[in-house]
Formats: C-alpha cells, structure tokens, sequence
C-alpha cells in the first residue's frame, strides 16, 4: 500500500567509479523530508543486477526510480524504464559519466539529489542496436577493442582507460571487412572505428559525436576507415580538441537508421554504452527511439 509519499527508489551500483562505500539508506535519508519521500535503497551485487532490482521497483510501484553509476548502471536501469511513465533520476558515481554530462547532472552527491527532488523531466531519444537499448553510443572497430581491454583490466579509472586505449593500438591488426548500409548509401568498409552516439558525450569529456542531440531524433555517426597509427595518433590530438571529424578519413552522418554486417559472415565484437557484446551473426540494425524515456535534469533544462 502507497502512502502520500513521492517513492524514489535508488539502484546503487556498489563498484563504480572508484568504489568506495557504497550510498547507504541512511547516508540518503538526511537529504529528503520524512513523511514527504519514503526511499527504498537497494545495492547490486553482480554485473547486470539493477536489471532485476529494477524491475522489481517497477512492480512495487516506485514514483522515481534513481540510477547511482555510470553508464552502464544507467544503462541498465533505463533500459527497463523505456516506454514507461517512471522518471529516471541520475546520481553520476560511475568512472566515466557520459550521459550525466550531457545532462548537466553534477557528480557532486548533494547537488544530483537536489535536482531528483525538483522533479524537473524531460524526454530524451533512446538508441536501440538489435534489441539492446543505448542511452549514449554504441559502436564496432576500435572503440569495442577499448572497451575489452578496459574490461579485463578490471579498473574502471580514466588511467585504466587510457590504458586500455594504448593496449588496443598497440594490438592494432586487419580490421574486419563491414558493409555498412546509411542514408541511402551502400558501401563495404575496412573501419578502424563505426561509431553511433545519441549523447554529445562519451565520458571523461571526450567526445566523438559533439553536434549529436538527445533529442533531436537522430543518432550521430562516425565512420572512419582503416588508418595507420601515426593518424590515429592524430585524432587523438583532434579528440582532445573536440574536432575528431576534420580526419581526412572520417564521415560524419546523422541518421535515423543504419545497418551492418560483417563481410564474412562471422561474429562482431561492439560495445552498447561502454559494455562489451558479441554479436554472433555478424548483423547490427541501429536505430532511434524518439523521446522514449523521461529522464529527471537541472530546471534551467527544458523539452
Ligand atoms: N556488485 C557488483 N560487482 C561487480 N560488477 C557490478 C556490480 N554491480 C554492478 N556491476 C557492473 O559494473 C559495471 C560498471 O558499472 P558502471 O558503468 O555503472 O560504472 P563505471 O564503469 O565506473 O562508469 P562509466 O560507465 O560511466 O565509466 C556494469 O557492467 C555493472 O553491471
């Protein structure tokens, strides 16, 4: 039975960003009003929990339902909070913090839970590849090579990342011949990198993707062809100048839809916000939800 109470429930992702002591009910209780909010905390303890807890919230009927992490906590919160009329509020605690950049959410604790309270909503697009959801980007190419390294390194820090990165170049092989099918164009690709973003950030403030929208209903695209690594090393250089698409190799798209598959016919490795996938058939259909979640912000932010 619910009260008068506005029921926000907090899926607190215990290991991200630096880890820590996790957020505890007690800790959150001291920011809201007894008998004006009632709160249920509750921690994931394996990869892919808050999935469970969420759904969980979602049938005891929870008025606001709050990712604690980064990406890939958001990732699976909002994933089940998709189509439904359940606000998604955002405490940034994870490593990287892609979308609560690009939604001017605060890491600082007291100022993201201040915006929960306000209630301000919006509704932003959702990406979708095959049928997993992404709030901020996916891709194949170098990007899901990172993203495999910086998994097995097991530390979710910017020098781990970094790491992974520098990993991933020097492992530099033959990419995988895709045919990429975008806007009425048609063409095979060596890629070093195919990149679809939603956000206009990819966390840590690097981005890729700076024109994209999150509501715009359009995923911005990236494509770059094989390139040796003295040019990768320039784009890292335009990556730290916000101006990755001035690579010779590089084309820019905003689309609503695009497809590949691998030349082969064999398995592609992408990454969904920052998560490793194998696709086993080689066969990627990426699209645009528009305004498919409702999504709490600062107030100075409006649909
Ligand atoms: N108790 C746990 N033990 C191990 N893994 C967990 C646990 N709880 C959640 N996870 C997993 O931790 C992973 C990383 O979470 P998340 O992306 O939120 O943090 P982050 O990597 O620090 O932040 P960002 O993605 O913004 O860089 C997710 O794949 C999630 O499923």
């Amino acid at each position: 039975m619910k009260d008068g109470s506005l029921h926000i429930h907090f899926i607190v992702n215990p290991i991200a960003g630096k880890g820590g002591p996790p957020l505890s009910k007690q800790f959150l209780e001291q920011f809201f009003v007894s008998g004006l909010h009632h709160l249920s905390v509750k921690h994931s303890t394996f990869k892919k929990h808050a999935i469970a807890l969420t759904q969980k919230s979602i049938e005891e009927n929870a008025d606001i339902i709050v990712a604690c992490g980064g990406d890939g906590t958001i990732n699976e919160v909002a994933s089940c909070l998709v189509g439904s009329s359940i606000p998604l509020g955002i405490v940034p605690i994870g490593s990287g913090n892609g979308l609560a950049t690009n939604l001017s959410i605060p890491k600082n604790i007291r100022k993201a839970l201040e915006i929960i309270k306000n209630q301000n909503s919006i509704k932003i697009d959702v990406g979708k590849t095959n049928d997993k959801y992404f709030f901020c980007n996916t891709g194949v190419g170098f990007d899901a090579s990172v993203i495999k390294n910086y998994e097995s390194l097991g530390r979710r820090t910017l020098s781990g990342y970094l790491r992974a990165c520098l990993t991933s170049f020097q492992e530099l092989g033959s990419p995988q011949k895709v045919q990429i099918n975008i806007n009425g164009l048609n063409f095979p690709i060596n890629p070093f990198m195919i990149f679809a973003s939603n956000s206009n950030e990819m966390g840590y403030r690097f981005t890729l993707t700076p024109n994209a929208s999150l509501q715009d209903g359009l995923l911005d695209v990236l494509v770059i062809t094989k390139i040796g690594k003295l040019k990768i090393l320039w784009l890292g250089l335009l990556l730290l100048l916000n101006r990755p698409y001035l690579l010779k190799e590089s084309r820019y798209f905003q689309t609503n839809h695009l497809e590949l598959h691998s030349v082969d016919g064999g398995s592609l490795d992408s990454q969904v916000d920052g998560e490793l996938h194998l696709v086993e058939d080689g066969m990627i259909s990426i699209q645009i939800v528009k305004k498919a979640i409702e999504v709490i912000v600062p107030s100075n932010i409006q649909e």
